[in-house]
């Protein structure tokens, strides 16, 4: 009996392209062309603001119900080519999609869970512990200022306090002048880190495409923020696509713009459950 539902086109979940003239390779049809060759690409999926809506604080984001095993659905699909690449510790970004576990780069890169399931992480000094402290310290009064501690990385959340903006910047910078050049200051929306200077989401991605069953794979990048654009750099170099949750305009490296954390949650539904070819 025929089974022609490999002929019905994957959902266009409102891609737009961001350049007027496309790079090489760039398409609006980003999600069809994987839909058509599933063994030919490997996913890197950016967590908060592209996997789930951004929330007014780090532990109020939902996650959809059905998400973990739409994602486990898509990971099978893809022969298990779909990794997570978040600035989230990966103990919490594992607890966001339990019982479901995916290969993983936590802490923009710093952290590593590779297929087989071996972590590598960065060590975390007393002096950094110390600093974490004193920084803890400072801010306790700063009404609305969240203090993230995520092991050997730190961040500030001023979302609930935007006059404070100018104050954790300022504290932050003085923290990264104290601790040396082994941590780096990342901002982010709302946010200001302080992560392994060696932490590039970038070179994380690197890291899975030398490994099975990564390797030999043409990866798709989606994310929405700056720590975001050094996975679709290398996405790009790499033969693959990248795409950046958010209105067209902004300055990115990314080849194309999707709408919203809810239209690429729709758009990898879709992909999940298309008919192989
Ligand atoms: O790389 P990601 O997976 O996007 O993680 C980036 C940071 O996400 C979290 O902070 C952001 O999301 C919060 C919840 O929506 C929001 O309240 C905050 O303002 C955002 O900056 C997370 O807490 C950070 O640790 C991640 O680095």
């Amino acid at each position: 009996m025929p089974n022609d539902s490999h002929t019905l086109p994957v959902p266009d979940p409102g891609v737009t392209l961001a350049q007027e003239e496309p790079l090489p390779g760039a398409s609006a049809d980003v999600f069809g062309r994987i839909a058509a060759a599933p063994d030919d690409w490997a996913l890197f999926l950016d967590i908060d603001g592209t996997l789930v809506d951004l929330a007014e604080t780090p532990d109020a984001i939902v996650v959809p119900p059905d998400l973990p095993a739409t994602l486990m659905a898509l990971s099978n699909r893809l022969g298990g080519a779909l990794a997570l690449v978040t600035g989230r510790a990966l103990h919490y970004a594992d607890v966001l999609f339990d019982p479901a576990t995916f290969p993983i780069a936590g802490l923009h890169g710093a952290e590593l869970r590779d297929q087989s399931g071996a972590i590598t992480r960065p060590e975390i000094t007393p002096a950094f512990v110390t600093l974490k402290s004193e920084l803890a310290k400072t801010i306790k009064d700063w009404d609305g200022v969240l203090f993230e501690d995520k092991g050997a990385a730190v961040a500030l959340h001023y979302r609930q306090a935007p006059e404070r903006c100018a104050d954790v910047e300022q504290i932050m910078r003085r923290a990264s002048v104290a601790i040396g050049g082994d941590w780096g200051l990342q901002f982010g929306k709302m946010v200001v880190e302080l992560r392994p200077s060696t932490a590039s989401k970038g070179a994380a991605v690197m890291t899975f495409l030398s490994q099975a069953p990564f390797e030999g794979r043409k990866p798709l990048a989606i994310g929405d923020d700056v720590t975001d654009e050094a996975m679709f750099k290398i996405a790009n170099a790499a033969g693959g696509l990248s795409l950046r949750v958010g209105p067209p305009g902004f300055e990115t490296q990314a080849q194309a713009t999707i709408g919203s954390a809810q239209a690429v949650r729709d758009a990898l539904t879709a992909l999940a459950t298309a008919a192989r070819p």
